[in-house]
């Protein structure tokens, strides 16, 4: 008899899947292993303690990141994304804008959360933040080291994923929250030879019967191989408006002449450090194909 689970914990091939009653250690039938944190899945039970995952259930999202020759499912099922960051160490615009993208192309809204606020070097990095807050994105400011509990509100009814760097406070925050589950240490992170830990696996937890949270591990990359050339453009909330209106349909924005999108950066509708981006974006995309 097959029965519903939740993956909650994801090891590449091994998952830990919950049941209404308890938790099973499941691997996959022939291997596949393109199953996420979140997934809905339909287990065959085999033991008190083992199952296999037979089939995984429609998602209503997913956010996954593809570079050059692998696609990493990062969570399933989540309807928010958090984009932890903060002054140290030194964060890589590059990957928040990456991230912001692949939430636009899974729909699903993300969040920029700036930790470590007690920090003196927070007032520089919040301020070149400013310039996603005024393109839309939310953003909120914390420090995980005071309880972080003034971020529930903005977690409740949501299955939220925290994503970013390594070492930007992601399972800090996560302890934060739950306090009673002491969720990280010890538990699938791993100490580095310098004494820290660092995430290596994704895990879910409850905050409550409505609300959940899914921890993943530090991103040095986020690949957007799988976002086709022509899609780029819809994704930068800025550039929208100017779909459709250069003069070549399959310009790379770059050195043709009439395009709109190069007149609106002149213009400063646009910032050079996106549209850099937009530009690399769609040459990888193009050279691809
Ligand atoms: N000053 C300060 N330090 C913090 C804060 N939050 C986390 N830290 C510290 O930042 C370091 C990294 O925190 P982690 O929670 O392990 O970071 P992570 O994002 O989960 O890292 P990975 O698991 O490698 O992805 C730890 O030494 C934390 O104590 C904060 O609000 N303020
Ligand atoms: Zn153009």
């Amino acid at each position: 008899m097959k029965q519903q689970g939740q993956i909650i914990r994801s090891y590449g091939r091994r998952f830990i899947v919950e049941t209404a009653g308890r938790t099973y250690d499941c691997t996959s039938r022939g291997k596949r292993v393109d199953f996420a944190c979140g997934d809905f899945v339909q287990l065959s039970i085999i033991n008190d303690e083992q199952a296999v995952i037979e089939s995984v259930d429609e998602r209503s999202s997913l956010l996954y990141r593809q570079d050059d020759w692998r696609t990493k499912l990062i969570a399933a099922n989540v309807s928010r994304i958090i984009f932890v960051t903060a002054a140290v160490p030194s964060p890589n615009e590059e990957l928040l804008n990456r991230c912001l993208l692949a939430a636009e192309a899974a729909d699903i809204e993300p969040v920029i959360l700036v930790n470590k606020r007690d920090l003196p070097e927070t007032g520089a990095w919040l301020e070149k933040l400013q310039a996603y807050e005024k393109l839309g994105y939310k953003l909120a400011v914390v420090s995980a080291l005071d309880g972080a509990t003034e971020l529930r509100p903005l977690l409740q009814g949501h299955t939220s994923v925290l994503v970013g760097q390594s070492g930007m406070g992601k399972s800090t925050l996560t302890n934060a929250l739950l306090p009673e589950a002491a969720a990280r240490v010890g538990d699938i992170s791993v100490a580095l030879d310098s004494g820290k830990h660092t995430t290596t696996h994704a895990a879910l937890y409850h905050l409550d019967n409505e609300s959940h949270l899914i921890d993943s591990p530090g991103l040095q990359e986020f690949g957007l191989g799988h976002i086709g050339a022509t899609e780029l453009p819809a994704l930068f909330p800025e550039i929208r408006p100017y779909i459709g209106q250069c003069r070549f349909h399959n310009c790379s924005h770059r050195m043709e002449p009439s395009c709109a999108i190069k007149l609106a950066c002149d213009d400063g509708h646009i910032t050079p450090g996106r549209l850099a981006l937009l530009q690399k974006l769609v040459t990888h995309a193009q050279d691809a194909k």
